[in-house]
């Protein structure tokens, strides 16, 4: 059976993995931090690492992509984009009404991520609280249990509160409804997924020569004037020399293609050094796909 490295459990990254990939057919493997969800995959304890990469409201999660960038060469394998839906946890059940009973609670625990995408509510029903970070949303959900305190909660998804008996007292916190998160699958195999792919995509990481004015311009063009749809382009310091850049590139374009292999040709002949991170199927969220 292979093995699933994961934020887990009781995170977002779990409901994902189990919607998009079932729980049967693999062995997750739970991680509390995200170092050790990449590590387990490049150590051998695992097959495939689940990253979140980027979300709607708070873009591209930088961390990760430097981790990709630097720290690992495990190619990504499939990609899915999954819905957002934040809920606050406590101990116990709620009272009185929301704004009431928020007023006891002292301290708020959750993923930093989450907490930024939940902003006005804090602002609005919380601004008094302190809020600890931790490594993921179901280890925020496990500390409230594991404290026992009225007066802490944590802002998780519905999963980790049922997993740990804790009483949701809000549902949808989240500042923007339509809130996605982008998940990537890094392993050395290809892998099937539940589902149909919406489409093949392409992301490369390329360096630009230091001594070629218009490199940037010229390698866009090789994409523009074969028709290559890019979806995403963004920059990060490549921490080897201040001002020198990767650009993160996603091509909407499977390396099978006759047209993407040449353009890659094309900016590798101007000074380009390119990296491919990989080449994969894309699957998009459908709530009517049968859960497992
Ligand atoms: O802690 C979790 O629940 C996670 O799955 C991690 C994570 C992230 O790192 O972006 C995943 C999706 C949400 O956007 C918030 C947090």
């Amino acid at each position: 059976m292979k093995r699933i490295a994961l934020l887990g459990p009781g995170t977002f990254t779990e409901e994902s993995a189990h919607h998009f990939l079932g729980t049967e057919a693999f062995e997750y493997v739970n991680c509390s931090l995200i170092d050790d969800v990449f590590m387990s995959t490049v150590s051998g304890k695992s097959d495939y690492s689940v990253i979140p990469i980027e979300n709607t409201f708070d873009g591209s999660v930088r961390l990760h992509l430097d981790w990709l960038a630097n720290e690992v060469d495990v190619p990504m394998q499939a990609e899915w984009v999954y819905p957002i839906s934040i809920s606050l946890h406590g101990i116990q059940p709620l009272g009185e009404a929301l704004e009431t009973d928020c007023r006891s609670l002292s301290k708020v625990v959750s993923h930093s991520v989450t907490m930024s995408q939940c902003r006005q509510f804090l602002q609005r029903y919380l601004p008094h609280v302190e809020l600890e970070q931790v490594g993921s949303n179901g280890e925020a959900a496990r500390l409230v249990k594991e404290l026992g305190r009225p007066d802490v909660a944590a802002l998780s998804p519905l999963s980790a509160g049922a997993l740990y008996g804790l009483n949701t007292w809000a549902q949808d916190v989240q500042d923007h409804q339509n809130n996605h998160t982008r998940f990537v699958l890094i392993g050395h195999e290809p892998i099937q997924l539940k589902g149909q792919p919406l489409a093949i995509k392409t992301t490369i990481l390329v360096t630009l020569p230091d001594d070629y004015p218009g490199a940037l311009h010229q390698m866009l063009s090789a994409f523009a004037w074969r028709r290559i749809n890019l979806s995403k382009i963004e920059s990060r310091p490549t921490k080897k020399k201040l001002g020198t850049y990767y650009f993160f590139i996603d091509i909407e374009a499977s390396m099978d293609s006759v047209l993407l292999p040449a353009a890659l040709q094309e900016i590798e002949a101007i000074g380009c050094q390119v990296r491919i991170l990989g080449c994969y199927p894309t699957y998009s969220f459908e709530p009517t796909h049968p859960e497992v």
